[in-house]
């Protein structure tokens, strides 16, 4: 088996690893090597560190390393039956669907959408000079952006009468914490909290799926796609799975990606050197090229954004750990890693190795443009998971940062601090809040 790391019975280390979760993990992996075990509560937790332990991790098959087990824990938010919560073949179709709701041609459209939004957004909510919290404000952004390119108009209707669904996205995230992975049932008020988010949430989206059902109109977008899916027996999903889908896929893409649009602007603006080589993509090719229109093939152009939000990726998974139960005894190397064990891998840890990524601490967009490539060994890159539950949203995922920091920039001259502290102490982890940043309105366009 693999070695073991704080051997108190029952506690063992969950101390160090409630306070400093990655430092633990690090050293542990300088201590030990790449695969070691964690006793936690009761649980063991065997970590992979580095491509090649990783590689096991994202090649093993469902019946080895099954993802459902270890992911119940956000049944809470998702919903009874919907994914980890629903037997694996069941599983497997509803990803399938989802999958199927993330088309180019989707995603082309999504642009338009997004930078409509985004232009809206700062109109009405920025004005021309001021302060605001980046990270707060990238999240209410980000959800509008994202829930009308899940669910079209019918989202902004159902939100004129509702609450806020910023607010209530936040209050189902602080109930997913460290602690609910072990006991996710406590009676804990940010439990309550989250359940009562919840739903408010589902009465939101399944308002629009009813008056859907009535409606003539023609739609062609993610929740139409999940509305007319059919399992291969034939039957459909019922109104409560496609609400559970829809507020699990928003869930996925929603702190995961305003997290990384708030580190983005960050880097960019402490790198005054790339801040330059972005504003000329803006110039050249929204400005020049496509006539001040921002779509898709624009976008595509914009490979030096693209590179400092890999990068920024790279330096700041929101996801610090991946987890499986192992279900059959699993081999790496001269070890075994026994069922019951969890496994785990940290794209944290595992992308800030010098072994890997050349002066790993240091933000360096450039080891991505092609004849450096330094992401190419297999499982090395694992800012988006990788194998069979790689992330279905990462294009969708960048193209909603891309496309928000082509309208800001375009807009706003932009002060920012020195880079913040990550903060670990919610399950996606993102720079400590507050993130002040001060905007004037550009006086003359670029
Ligand atoms: C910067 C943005 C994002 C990051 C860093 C990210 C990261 C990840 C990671 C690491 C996984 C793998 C989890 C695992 O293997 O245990 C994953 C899975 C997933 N992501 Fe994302 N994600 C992002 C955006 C999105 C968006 C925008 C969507 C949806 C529109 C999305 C939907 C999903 C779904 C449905 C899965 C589960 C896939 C499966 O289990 O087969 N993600 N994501």
């Amino acid at each position: 088996t693999p070695p073991m790391i704080g051997a108190i019975p029952f506690i063992g280390c969950f101390h160090k690893f409630a306070t400093n979760p990655l430092k633990l993990v690090r050293d542990s992996y300088d201590k030990v090597g790449d695969a070691f075990t964690l006793y936690l509560m009761g649980f063991k937790m065997t970590f992979l560190i580095g491509p090649e332990a990783q590689s096991v991790f994202f090649r093993g098959s469902d019946e080895e390393l099954s993802p459902k087990e270890a992911y119940r824990f956000v049944t809470p938010v998702f919903g009874p039956g919907v994914v980890y919560d629903s037997p694996t073949e069941v599983m497997y179709e509803q990803l399938r669907f989802v999958k199927n709701g993330l088309t180019l041609a989707q995603l082309k459209k999504a642009v338009g959408i997004i930078s409509e939004e985004a232009e809206q957004f700062f109109e009405e909510k920025w004005g021309d000079a001021g302060e605001v919290d980046l990270l707060t404000d990238m999240n209410k952004l980000t959800i509008l952006t994202a829930s009308r390119c899940l669910m079209g108009q019918d989202i902004n209707k159902a939100l004129g009468q509702a609450s806020n669904l910023a607010d209530l996205y936040h209050d189902l995230e602080e109930g997913l914490n460290p602690i609910s992975f072990f006991f996710p049932n406590l009676p804990l008020p940010s439990f309550a909290k989250r359940d009562r988010a919840r739903a408010q949430v589902a009465a939101i989206f399944d308002s629009i799926i009813k008056a859907r059902r009535q409606s003539t109109e023609e739609r062609d977008d993610v929740l139409q796609v999940l509305m007319t899916s059919k399992y291969k027996d034939g039957s459909v999903l019922d109104d409560e799975k496609i609400v559970g889908l829809m507020i699990g896929l928003l869930f996925a893409g929603q702190h995961t990606s305003s997290i990384t649009s708030t580190w983005t602007g960050y880097y960019m603006f402490n790198n005054p050197e790339y801040l330059a080589e972005v504003m000329n993509e803006i110039k050249t090719i929204h400005i020049d090229e496509f006539n001040g229109e921002i779509n898709f093939d624009g976008l595509r152009k914009m490979t030096r954004l693209e590179t400092i939000v890999r990068e920024v990726l790279r330096l700041h998974p929101p996801l610090i750990f991946l987890m499986r139960k192992v279900m059959e005894p699993v081999q790496y190397k001269d070890m075994t890693i026994p069922a019951g064990h969890l496994v785990a891998v940290s794209p944290s840890v595992g992308m800030r190795l010098d072994t890997v990524f050349k002066n790993a601490n240091e933000f360096d967009p450039k080891r991505f443009d092609a004849e450096r490539a330094e992401d190419k060994q297999p499982f090395s890159y694992i800012a988006f998971g990788g194998g069979k539950h790689g992330c279905p949203g990462e294009n969708f995922g960048f193209l909603q940062i891309k496309t928000i920091w082509s309208v800001l920039l375009q807009k706003y001259d932009l002060d920012f601090g020195p880079i913040p502290q990550p903060d670990y102490t919610n399950l996606v982890a993102g720079p400590k809040a507050p993130c002040m940043v001060k905007f004037t309105r550009k006086q003359k366009k670029l």
